[in-house]
């Protein structure tokens, strides 16, 4: 019998886990079903990475590696919760607290200086930024706002900021001497091996060796200019304070781990260049990183003399005065746009920007026109088209608007969760080559300059087939039109597009409008059509996914926790993801100052049950398709009675979200007819909980109100959450009968 494997992860969604989790194991125990967590934790994967420097009994298994290769047997059933994909601070942070609890890690050895160093160093970077997605996400995606979400949504429309013609809002992008620009690709005949090679005057770098690539992968590679950015940011940040419009950068630090991160230092240093030169040394040996943030900076100046440290402040305060004025990410609390690099996530704080009117907060926390800077061009055109579409036709109403649909090609870690193993720094002036071993023949070859970002990528076959497939089982299941959203003038989307059509001829797509468009076109297409309440499948690459998944949710619905995420595994098994948003640091913080958790668990109620429903096919198992067809029924109950969490203390939080879904649960089993045991089980647990329910709700909101302490962030002390996310011992004792 094969089980439901439930992860364990960071932040808000382990915290709600906590309390969802005793919920699902209490319902599902009756029928058979095994759910075992599986810790994918920032600390669970530190701890799991260096054994050789803990005690037995801070020495855990990797669960990552196990669910890694779960996710290739035909009966995996995951429910992953999103984690924390970690930025340098955050890795750093997330050590300091274990090392505080006794594990005697080692630092992030941030320039090793030998070779043990460079071990360490290599292991915490496979422990960065995307870590876990690319190794879970063993297919492509699927992500969607199922019908009651949107009903929902059109019923009770979030708010949805006014858009002006005026609006001074807009995007800045390089154009030249960027990813996008320099974009060279090709398919491979044939299986071969390939090495990365920088090749200097005097001197070759071996960048990447023995990189194993299939019969008819393709791969790309392109390079971006560091004077090319440096200028372009000169220009932006001049140019922001001319216009009297916030400056504002947008990247993907985490996803994209070693470039965004480079990319957002070089934003850093133009912005206080001045700084930056005038104190070059002492930055030097404090080991300062622009790459790591204002927030690292102010931390590591900290450990200066008073008058040091009090002459370095002043002139970065007279830096960011005389620059334009910055977006901030906490305006309460002094957070800029720059402090921290995980802070400016783009497929988040692009749409929360476009639905709040186009405005970002400014220091004295008022909303201002903006210039949202994306250096690499490859997509940015989506969000200027997006905006330049609101300022002709103002907000989109969430009322009577379409929703538009993803399937996103990530599977064998396509495209960019490919490329963390092939982006480089380039650190001498040279041409960066890709060879093939097998023939010797340069496949690509890239001119360079010292600082200049060099990266490759690669997606093999199988998966682009598998996504084309899965893109017309959604036409066909919905009748919508599907876009594909490439561009036939960029490399890398050219020879994706042989793929698609001759993939496309293979399949039966009589009636089915299907279409290729380039990301701006297929914006505008499918803008067009939201505005007049029409539904388009958006059929897209990685990055894409990413930005897309979470666009169009946060216009539609409000947020992306809400969407239904869907990853057909490619060997038959299923891996169900709960929402398409982050952790939500910002909701940790409230719980921990008054004891109210905000966080939204829809997603999970959403993946719970097209995991149960999969989990009977499976396994030919009736009671769990009951349970999982209950459990939809709640969830639109649910959603009916408006019970998600609310933003106020003292009002129903994740826990009491988590104890309605119980109860419509619980009633739901009790009411079906298909399975007497489970009608009889429920039904008393239904009457006792109905009965109870006041009492229930006093012990949660009682529960609130006052400081909390789990004993940790990032690795919580587990009886302490417990404690934290259960407070209602009559709720407990109802689950403890089942
Ligand atoms: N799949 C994954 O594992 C992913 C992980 N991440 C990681 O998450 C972290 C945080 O990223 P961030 O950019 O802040 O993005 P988040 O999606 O966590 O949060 C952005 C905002 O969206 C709202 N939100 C998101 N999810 C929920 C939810 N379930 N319930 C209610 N509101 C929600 C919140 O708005 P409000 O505050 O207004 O309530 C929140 O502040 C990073 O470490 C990032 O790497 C990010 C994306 C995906
Ligand atoms: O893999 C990651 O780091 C982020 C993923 C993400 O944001 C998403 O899948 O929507
Ligand atoms: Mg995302």
């Amino acid at each position: 019998m094969s089980k439901i494997f439930y992860t364990k992860t960071d932040e808000a969604p382990a915290l709600a886990t906590e309390s969802f989790l005793p919920i699902v194991k209490a319902f599902t125990k009756s029928s058979g079903i095994e759910i075992e967590t599986k810790d994918i934790s920032l600390a669970g994967r530190i701890a799991a990475t260096f054994p050789e420097f803990l005690t037995k009994d801070q020495q855990v298994t990797n669960d990552l590696e196990e669910l890694g290769n779960m996710a290739k047997q035909p009966e995996a059933n995951i429910i992953k919760l999103p984690n924390i994909s970690a930025s340098v601070p955050q890795l750093n942070e997330a050590i300091e607290e274990l090392q505080s609890k006794g594990y005697n890690l080692p630092n992030y050895p941030d320039e090793p200086k030998n070779d043990e160093e460079k071990e360490i160093k290599a292991k915490y970077d496979k422990i960065k930024g995307s870590a876990v997605n690319p190794v879970l996400r063993e297919g492509n995606s699927d992500r969607r706002a199922p019908r009651a979400v949107k009903n929902y949504a059109k019923q009770n429309p979030h708010s949805m900021g006014a858009w002006s013609s005026s609006s001074k809002t807009h995007v800045a992008t390089m154009g030249e001497g960027d990813f996008q620009a320099n974009e060279k690709s090709l398919t491979l005949n044939d299986a071969t091996s390939v090495q990365i090679k920088l090749v200097s005057e005097g001197s070759e770098t071996i960048l990447k060796d023995k990189l194993a690539l299939l019969k008819g992968e393709i791969i790309d590679a392109t390079v971006m200019s560091k004077t090319a950015l440096l200028d372009f940011l000169q220009k932006e940040i001049k140019d922001a304070n001319d216009k009297g419009v916030l400056f504002s950068v947008h990247l993907k630090a985490t996803m994209m781990k070693v470039s965004d991160p480079i990319i957002f230092g070089h934003v850093v240093e133009t912005f206080l260049k001045p700084v930056f030169v005038k104190y070059a040394d002492t930055f030097d040996t404090l080991g300062i990183s622009p790459n790591d943030g204002l927030a690292s900076l102010y931390q590591k100046i900290d450990k200066l003399p008073t008058s040091e440290r009090d002459a370095i402040n002043n002139d970065l305060e007279e830096a960011l005065a005389n620059g334009p004025d910055l977006a901030m990410v906490n305006s309460d609390k002094g957070i800029t746009n720059l402090h921290v690099p995980s802070d400016i996530i783009i497929d988040a704080s692009m749409p929360a920007m476009i639905r709040n009117s186009g405005q970002m907060w400014n220091a004295e926390g008022k909303a201002q026109d903006t210039k949202a800077v994306i250096p690499d061009s490859s997509y940015a055109g989506i969000y200027s088209a997006t905006i330049d579409f609101c300022k002709e036709h103002g907000a989109f109403d969430p009322t009577t608007m379409g929703t538009v649909p993803n399937v996103g090609l990530m599977a064998q870690k396509a495209e960019e969760y490919g490329s963390h193993d092939k982006t480089f720094e380039i650190k001498q002036d040279g041409k960066v080559q890709v060879i093939d071993t097998a023939t010797g023949k340069v496949l690509i070859e890239h001119d360079v300059n010292d600082g200049d970002i060099w990266r490759m990528c690669q997606v093999k076959d199988a998966p682009i087939e598998d996504w084309v497939k899965l893109a017309v089982s959604r036409a066909k299941a919905t009748n919508d039109p599907a876009v594909f959203w490439l561009d036939e003038n960029r490399a890398h989307d050219a020879e994706l597009i042989k793929k698609v059509n001759s993939y496309l001829a293979k399949e039966d797509t009589t009636g089915l409008d299907i279409q290729i468009m380039s990301p701006i076109k297929a914006t505008e297409f499918t803008l067009k059509r939201m505005k007049a309440g029409k539904d388009t499948i958006s059929v897209s690459g990685n990055v894409l996914r990413d930005y897309l998944t979470d666009l169009f949710p946060i216009l539609e619905v409000g947020t992306s926790a809400k969407m239904l995420s869907i990853v057909p595994l490619m060997n038959g098994g299923g891996l169900f993801e709960t929402g398409a948003g982050g952790s939500a640091p910002k909701h940790v913080e409230q719980f921990l100052e008054e004891g109210h958790l905000r966080w939204d668990s829809l997603g999970e109620f959403l993946a719970l049950g097209v995991s149960l429903e999969f989990y009977g096919e499976k396994n030919s198992n009736a009671a769990a398709k009951i349970l999982g067809d209950t459990l939809d029924s709640a969830t639109e109950k649910f959603l009916l009675n408006d019970k998600s969490p609310s933003r106020k203390v003292k009002e129903i939080d994740t826990r009491g979200s988590h104890f309605f879904l119980a109860k419509y649960w619980a009633e739901a089993l009790a009411l079906q007819d298909d399975n007497a045991e489970l009608k009889a089980i429920f039904s008393k647990v239904s009457s006792e909980i109905n009965a109870k329910e006041s009492q229930i709700l006093t012990e949660l909101i009682e529960a609130q109100g006052a400081k909390q302490d789990v004993g940790g962030y990032y690795k919580p002390d587990p009886t302490l959450v417990a404690e934290a996310m259960r407070p209602s011992t009559t709720l407990n004792g109802i689950l403890n009968s089942i």
